[in-house]
């Protein structure tokens, strides 16, 4: 008889270490309803080490609160198995969060809706879940999407996500530079889109709105509807206006949005408006928990999800959210918020398996000059290529992500926690988060 085969090293799936990396990445200063991006935005890159010698990678929020959340989070992986993925709610629900950092505004850090115990655990979970995930496949010889039941495309369509931006951030402050240049008026939206489409082949644009006086910013939309015809066009405000205002817009741009995103704050806000025009309505702030579902669908208040992996707890529960916006003949799509390489793959894996994506997905990924990536993801005509080597398909480039955590550690703080309320008032001095609706 012979004896039996050991199990290829690489099978033991036991976590060994877990390495947490916050670091600071350059970001344009980008303007929304709450003020201009920082020049440095934090994220956390998360390493799960296993007994087989499998090194899988995730990402995430890298604010303070969700760090001081990670580590006791971390602490607790050892011993337990990169498979063991439902495991790591149930953990999450041991550790205890600091309920004095949880704003009750809505969270800068994506506009999406007001922050929660639960929103902060699963924005936590979802970095370790993709790091477990990207071992697990490396360690099986898998591709992501092949451990998610399989990819039903080979390549996954991206939006381009236009803001209103200046052409560098204020004078003094140290920052990255970049050749965008300002936009601040339709001419300068539409040379933006151009751009997009010159270098990625983007053919959907979103507008980042809430910005300036929505006259201004329907005057942008039909510029572009004017400058791209045919191509997908939305704008999303992030709940800057009231109902009246939002259907005044939905009026004006009836015909030419593809959708209009959060024009209003509130499932009963955007349940009124969307009894009152034909344009579709899409959110990545009513609909951020699987609580909030029911209410929003029953009655009808949104027409889109756009699910984001980061905060719906992971790859698994995206598809779980798109399983059920199907059941109720709601579209999906992806938001997006400032991120790396590493998340844009583990996007590019979920949005994969969806079957029913209807619209092309949102990211932030141009805007970022910065990765911790050996190679950057490369979006052509608008979409990002499936990977099918093991795991993400990606690989992580120390000595960058050790250059990005040093400016973490020499921050004096201000740039660990998103704040673009802050960043602003470095331009206008009196500058407070306006109230909503602003219009
Ligand atoms: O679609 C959205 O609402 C977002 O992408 C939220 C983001 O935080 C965006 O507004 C930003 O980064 O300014
Ligand atoms: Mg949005």
């Amino acid at each position: 008889m012979t004896a039996p085969t050991a199990p290829a090293a690489a099978a033991d799936l036991t976590i060994t270490e877990v390495r947490l990396t916050p670091i600071l990445v350059a970001d344009p200063p980008l303007l929304n309803t709450q003020g201009v991006h920082q020049p440095y935005t934090p994220r956390l890159i998360i390493e799960i080490e296993t007994a087989g010698g499998v090194t899988g990678i995730g990402e995430t929020y890298g604010d303070t609160k969700y760090l001081e959340l990670a580590e006791p989070f971390a602490e607790r992986l050892p011993g337990r198995r990169v498979s063991d993925l439902n495991g790591l709610f149930t953990l999450a629900d041991q550790v205890g969060v600091d309920g004095s950092h949880i704003d009750t505004a809505v969270d800068v850090g994506g506009l999406r809706g007001v922050q929660t115990e639960d929103k902060l655990r699963l924005s936590v979970v979802s970095g370790f879940e993709v790091a477990c995930l990207d071992a697990l496949g490396k360690a099986l010889g898998q591709p992501v999407h092949e451990l998610l039941g399989g990819k039903v495309r080979d390549r996954v369509e991206y939006s381009a996500y236009l803001f209103y931006r200046w052409a560098a951030h204020p004078e003094g402050v140290t920052a990255e530079t970049d050749d965008w240049g300002a936009a601040v008026d339709p001419a300068g939206v539409v040379e933006q889109a151009r751009k997009f489409k010159e270098r990625y082949g983007f053919t959907s644009f979103k507008l980042k709105g809430g910005v300036f006086p929505p006259e201004e910013e329907i005057a942008a939309v039909r510029a572009l509807a004017e400058a791209f015809p045919g191509h997908p066009l939305r704008l999303d405000p992030n709940g800057a206006w009231s109902v009246e205002t939002s259907l005044k817009v939905a009026a004006e741009l009836s015909g030419v949005l593809e959708y209009l995103e959060d024009p209003t704050l509130t499932t009963e806000g955007m349940a009124q408006v969307s009894a009152h025009t034909d344009v579709l309505l899409a959110t990545n702030m009513c609909v951020t928990t699987f609580g909030e579902i029911k209410e929003a669908f029953t009655r009808d208040a949104v027409q889109v999800v756009l699910s984001d992996h980061h905060y719906w707890g992971g790859l698994r529960n995206t598809r779980e959210l798109a399983a059920i916006c199907g059941a109720f003949g709601v579209g999906v799509s992806m938001h997006s918020n400032t991120h790396l390489g590493i998340s844009l793959a583990a996007m590019t894996h979920v949005a994969a398996t969806v079957p029913d994506l209807h619209h092309a997905c949102d990211s932030h990924y141009p805007w970022q000059s910065e990765d911790v990536l050996t190679e950057r993801l490369t979006f052509t005509d608008g979409g990002v290529r499936v990977s099918d080597a093991p795991g993400l398909g990606v690989e992580l480039d120390r000595d960058r992500l050790a250059a990005l955590h040093r400016r973490w550690l020499d921050d004096d703080g201000t740039m660990r926690s998103r704040d673009d309320e802050a960043a602003m008032r470095v331009a206008e001095p009196d500058w407070r988060t306006p109230a909503v609706p602003r219009w």
